[in-house]
């Protein structure tokens, strides 16, 4: 009698949730007609255009916003979950200009097991607090004082790919530019020269790629969003692996910086890193805790080398495929920079306007992060449209740079747009490759110099080319915009 009652209770349950699933569904239909969309196939949604391989994605979300161009968003139907993807900036100022909609979506719940809630998973005052402690770290100040280290960086780049085309070895643009941006942010993060330049095949460089590629997979993959289920599987055991080899060795190192502190003198101490400013901020600050300072850490670690190898990778291919921009580009380093063996400084950095335009116009058609996701935190109307609390919203950055009302022939790669400075700045949101408003990269600046200063060390040493049209590269926009096979480039030395 007993178990037939828990029985009945059961399918009671399980029926009134299913109602609930049907009647948000019908709701979230009606309220999204007003959105345009492929035609769906009910319950199921996009699933079907979804299971299209992830090469192809990219792509078919470039498109839709071609289609779509004169709506401000358009709808994606994960299923029975209405997803509103944003491809107009005349609309995201909703998202940047005040402290609402700063919730990022649930997807980042992804990442939390790697970064807990550092600053890019944050939310409320935890993220309030700790943007205004960090902000202190990306003073010019200080960023002034990594200078050296990108130097130093990028010259075992050069070196690198010197000794490469010695041995006849093809040079992986992406693979070499991901170990460079590696290292730049280990020793700056942590004060630690990682060294992976040289070698790559340190236990935790691997498993930075590991993760890294694994979280990618789950993204693309509903059935594995569910920790219970994931961490049964090999995919999930392996990530976590990965994950205690990754905290471990930030966790060693933090630790280790912190019983030597003390004893450092950090005004004439020249490598200076982040994790110094947190360290400085545990001490006067007693609610600060180390898994606190660790999950910062591996923020940075994180958000600090994939992205800026991408803008990088992506700049050196369309540099390989514009010969006449390359050239440009190198002219205008031969005149202003007279020693060509010396360190770069801002000073020297700021003459090079050419390459300021070069690496916006690059982060323009493949910007480094292609897409945002964010929530909807309360009730509003934004292009006219009534959207609910808990709405999930992807603003679609590689959709908006390519919008032609702001941006002529939006396909073709022409630096010299980014000169006229009104026509860039036709609307502040046009541009967006570093976000915008409150939850803005805090990087940006850096990320800049640390471009600037690589790819000037390349362009001065090699003429770049490659064999292979970046119309027939087959990019995948996941966590950063990258490409599903290896992409070679030839380098000549110029002397
Ligand atoms: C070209 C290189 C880079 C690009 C294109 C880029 C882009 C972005 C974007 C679009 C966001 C917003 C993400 C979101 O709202 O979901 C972001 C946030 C962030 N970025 Fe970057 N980033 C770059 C480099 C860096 C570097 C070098 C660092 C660290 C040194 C960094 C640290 C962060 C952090 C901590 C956040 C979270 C900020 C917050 O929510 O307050 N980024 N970045």
């Amino acid at each position: 009698m007993l178990a037939s009652q828990i029985l009945f209770i059961l399918i009671l349950i399980i029926f009134l949730k299913f109602i609930k699933i049907i009647l948000k569904y019908i709701g979230d239909f009606r309220r999204k007609k007003d959105i345009k969309h492929l035609p769906i196939v009910p319950f199921v949604g996009h699933k079907f255009h979804l299971t299209k391989k992830r090469t192809e994605l990219y792509d078919f979300f470039l498109e839709l916003s071609k289609r779509f161009k004169n709506e401000p968003f358009w709808c994606l139907w994960i299923g029975t979950l209405p997803v509103a993807i944003v491809h107009h900036c005349d609309i995201v100022d909703a998202f940047f200009t005040s402290s609402q909609h700063t919730k990022k979506s649930w997807q980042y719940n992804l990442v939390h097991p790697w970064l807990g809630t550092g600053l890019l998973t944050s939310e409320a005052e935890k993220w309030y607090s700790r943007r205004r402690l960090l902000t202190k770290a990306y003073h010019f100040e200080i960023l002034e004082k990594f200078n050296e280290i990108m130097n130093e960086h990028a010259e075992l780049l050069v070196q690198k790919f010197e000794n490469l085309l010695k041995d006849k070895t093809k040079i992986e643009i992406f693979k070499e530019s991901k170990l460079c941006t590696l290292d730049v942010i280990c020793e700056t993060a942590m004060g630690v020269n990682l060294e992976s330049q040289k070698s790559a095949n340190l236990e935790y460089v691997s498993c930075v790629d590991r993760a890294s590629k694994l979280l990618n997979d789950r993204f693309n993959a509903p059935w594995y969003w569910s920790d219970f289920v994931y961490y049964k599987t090999e995919p999930g055991k392996e990530f976590k692996k990965c994950l205690n080899v990754l905290h471990k060795f930030t966790k060693d190192i933090i630790l280790k910086r912190d019983t030597e502190f003390d004893d450092l003198n950090l005004e004439s101490k020249k490598k200076f890193a982040f994790l110094d400013i947190l360290l400085m901020a545990k001490r006067s600050d007693s609610a600060l805790t180390f898994q606190d300072i660790q999950e910062e850490v591996d923020t940075f670690m994180f958000e600090g080398h994939d992205t800026t190898a991408s803008g990088l990778a992506w700049t050196i291919l369309l540099l390989a495929e514009n010969q006449k921009v390359q050239q440009k580009l190198y002219q205008e380093i031969e005149q202003e920079l007279e020693q060509s063996n010396k360190q770069l400084t801002s000073s020297d950095l700021r003459k090079l306007k050419y390459l300021d335009c070069v690496i916006k116009e690059s982060m323009r058609l493949y910007p480094p992060v292609p897409y945002i996701g964010r929530t909807i935190t309360e009730d509003c109307v934004i292009g006219n449209h009534k959207f609910k609390k808990n709405d999930p919203v992807i603003i679609a950055v590689c959709s908006i740079h390519r919008d032609e009302r702001f941006f002529a022939k939006p396909e073709k790669f022409d630096p010299d747009r980014f000169l006229n400075e009104s026509e860039i700045n036709k609307h502040p949101y046009c541009y967006i490759p570093f976000s915008a408003g409150r939850r803005n990269c805090i990087g940006q600046k850096f990320a800049m110099m640390e471009l600037k200063i690589i790819l000037t060390s390349v362009v001065r040493r090699f003429k770049i080319r490659s064999s292979k049209k970046l119309d027939d590269i087959v990019k995948v926009a996941e966590l950063t915009l990258h490409t599903i096979d290896d992409v070679y480039v030839d380098l000549e030395p110029r002397f």
